[in-house]
């Protein structure tokens, strides 16, 4: 059983078609990424999923169970990190965490989320005198305590700092190792290349490509640009055989600052949302 099995999704805001016919499989502890621009439908089919926004048409399973009509038994095996920040409370982190353990049936240890997501130090510390990053962290934090089946990122690093991303990061790997299905909505390309198995682009409530990191849109197949210096000064070119055009530029004399480049997932996906010409 596929732990996401969406066919046909369709969600309209009046004349918005703001999900048009989307179909998605996501298999349990594959860890997913959707990738798109801002307002291409994301939010709106993760919270379908979620069971937090009703749908106009389409079949959707969630753990086997259509998140429409499913209970409390199911909303346990579930966890979200929202994009919105966790409400700034008197609490402290400890007591916030321990008191969302204390929703689940099989919650992990307080202590044992404090540390992997990095809030020791700020254990004793109310929510509202954390940063934004710490804040995100908590997010996360409660959005695992649950030890979810299926666990819901959206843009869950937003305003990390470059250290602290990539700590989320083994976090995220480390849950996937434990066998935790995640479906990861991000605007950042390093991210899904880093820690997705699987993605698929959405662009104005429809799935434009879908496929691993390296794969999708064709990138393993896509031109290559190299590029050097000679004395007629610099030259890019774009070949589906990067091998031959730098051993024919090699036969040719003094050049210098030869690159190859292989497209980015970034290139693919501007190309593949119709950014670029
Ligand atoms: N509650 C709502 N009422 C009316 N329109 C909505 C509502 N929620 C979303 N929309 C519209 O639906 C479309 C898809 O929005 P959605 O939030 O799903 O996009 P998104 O891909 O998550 O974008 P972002 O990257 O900015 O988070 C947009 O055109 C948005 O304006």
């Amino acid at each position: 059983m596929n732990a996401i099995e969406v066919r046909g999704l369709r969600k309209s805001y009046g004349a918005n078609h703001a999900v048009a016919g989307v179909d998605l499989a996501v298999g349990e502890g594959e860890v997913f990424a959707l990738l798109g621009p801002n307002g291409a439908g994301k939010t709106t089919t993760t919270e379908i999923l979620e069971g937090h926004r009703d749908r106009d048409g389409g079949e959707v399973a969630v753990l086997g169970v259509d998140p429409a009509t499913a209970g409390r038994r199911w909303r346990a095996d579930i966890g979200i990190v929202l994009q919105t920040a966790t409400d700034a409370a008197d609490l402290t982190v400890r007591e916030t965490i321990s008191q969302f353990a204390g929703y689940y049936p099989d919650p992990r240890g307080v202590d044992e989320v404090i540390d992997v997501c990095g809030l020791t130090a700020k254990a004793g510390a109310r929510i509202s005198s954390l940063s934004g990053g710490q804040r995100r962290r908590v997010d996360v934090a409660l959005g695992i305590i649950g030890r979810p089946r299926l666990l819901f990122l959206d843009e869950p690093t937003t305003g990390f700092d470059p250290e602290v991303r990539r700590q989320f990061w083994d976090l995220v790997r480390s849950l996937a190792e434990e066998g935790t299905t995640i479906l990861l909505t991000t605007h950042y390309l390093d991210e899904a290349e880093a820690l997705a198995d699987r993605l698929a682009v959405i662009a104005a409530g429809r799935i434009v490509a879908e496929g691993t990191p390296r794969t999708v849109g064709g990138r393993d197949r896509a031109p290559a640009t190299v590029s050097w210096v000679d004395a007629g000064g610099p030259h890019e070119l774009r070949t589906t055989d990067p091998v031959r055009a730098v051993t024919e530029l090699a036969a040719r004399g003094r050049i210098s600052q030869l690159q190859v480049r292989q497209p980015s997932l970034e290139d693919v996906y501007l190309d593949l949302i119709g950014a670029k010409a």
